[in-house]
């Protein structure tokens, strides 16, 4: 093996940017050269998190194109929509490889990242040039990225459950309707009124209902194994716990169809995929059982009154939907084992 490779993380006192500390520290085949700041560069990253106190001594460094090209090969954004797209052309600029966190790459289409995101639109051959990087199933174009946008965590665990039955043609695309519920890690580090513990505990809150970023992602996605435009009905809730999305997803069946049958085919979908585990019949997947890891489990349900499928996707938001699944692409970027620093097994209980 040849020197690690160097990464810079901007955003690095987030909670992506601080779970993909915890996972490039134990690496083979990556230092962390930068970790990044906005408002706190010269203090140490231990300041911001004392976990890491003793195990992690980087002091963050100031957003500055000139150093991060001088200490890096490749540079992870874990920034809010609106910022990454700020930064990346001077990174991409500087010749680094990027890893987005953040939403602004995702969509392919200018007028709807506006629509969605109320954000300018990034530049449109940089969104040319991203590659979505939903590891298990784009794996041949991720190889190749220069930008890797990575995917939202609400379309990576909709996405893969759905995409198999798709592809399958076994379920009506008009369809589709997905209930998803996340932990309050999802909004990130930053204080709002929705995590505050008065407004959270005890409490099951839908948001953003019919008006979630995440939709147009998942319908562009979904769309590619359509083969023509889908909607989807779309409702998030907000969960009083940390970690953690579940989406229970409900369709029509195209014909009747046997559940086991249908468990094998998704298992040969995702062979040679580790991280997405396909549920015996009647087993279905919980959330405390990927927390921390970077799995995807998946449970099915086929209710023969009605002629529906119910599909359960479960994922560790911070993780699979976020720096897990970052550091699955950096590995196909690479061409390392995609499981290369990632495997973990989940918390529990
Ligand atoms: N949390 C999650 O589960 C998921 C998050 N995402 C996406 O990943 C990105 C990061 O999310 P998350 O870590 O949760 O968010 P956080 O709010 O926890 O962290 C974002 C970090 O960005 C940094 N930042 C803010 N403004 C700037 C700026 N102008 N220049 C440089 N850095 C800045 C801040 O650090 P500082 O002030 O130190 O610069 C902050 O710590 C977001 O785009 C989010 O939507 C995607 C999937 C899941
Ligand atoms: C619980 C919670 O608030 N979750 C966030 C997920 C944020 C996210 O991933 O947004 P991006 O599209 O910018 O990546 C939300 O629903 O908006």
């Amino acid at each position: 093996m040849n020197n690690p490779i160097r990464a810079a993380i901007i955003g690095s006192t987030g909670y992506g940017g601080v779970e993909l500390i915890r996972f490039l520290i134990n690496h083979p085949y990556v230092d962390i050269t930068s970790v990044i700041s906005s408002s706190s560069a010269g203090e140490s990253i231990s300041d911001s998190y004392p976990h890491l106190n003793q195990l992690v001594e980087l002091d963050l460094d100031q957003v500055d194109i000139d150093l991060i090209q001088k200490k890096s090969d490749v540079v992870f954004t874990a920034t809010p929509s609106g910022i990454s797209s700020a930064l990346i052309p001077d990174l991409l600029e500087a010749e680094l490889k990027v890893i987005d966190l953040s939403g602004d790459y995702r969509l392919k289409s200018g007028e709807l990242y506006v629509k969605w995101y109320q954000h300018k639109s990034p530049l449109p051959t940089h969104l040319e040039q991203a590659v979505y990087g939903l590891s298990e199933v784009f794996a041949e174009d991720i190889r190749t990225a220069e930008l890797l946008s990575n995917p939202g965590c609400y379309p990576t665990a909709a996405s893969l459950g759905l995409i198999p039955a798709l592809s399958m043609k076994k379920i009506d695309p008009k369809s589709i309707i997905i209930d998803a519920k996340s932990g309050a890690s999802g909004a990130g580090r930053k204080l709002g009124l929705s995590v505050h513990y008065s407004e959270l505990n005890e409490n099951l809150k839908p948001y953003k209902v019919n008006q979630h970023q995440h939709i147009p992602e998942i319908e562009q996605t979904l769309s590619r194994f359509v083969g023509e435009q889908t909607t989807i009905t779309f409702t998030t809730h907000l969960v009083p716990m940390t970690r953690g999305i579940m989406c229970t997803m409900y369709a029509n069946l195209v014909e009747p169809c046997d559940e086991q049958q249908l468990i094998d085919q998704y298992r040969k979908y995702f062979k040679g995929r580790p991280f997405v585990r396909i549920r015996d019949k009647g087993r279905w997947p919980s959330t405390k059982e990927v927390a921390g890891s970077n799995y995807c489990d998946i449970g099915f349900s086929i209710d023969e009154r009605t002629g529906r499928l119910t599909i359960i996707s479960v994922i560790d938001n911070v993780v699979k939907g976020a720096a897990g699944q970052a550091i699955q692409n950096l590995n196909l970027m690479m061409g390392w084992d995609e499981t290369t620093g990632l495997e973990m097994i989940p918390v529990y209980p």
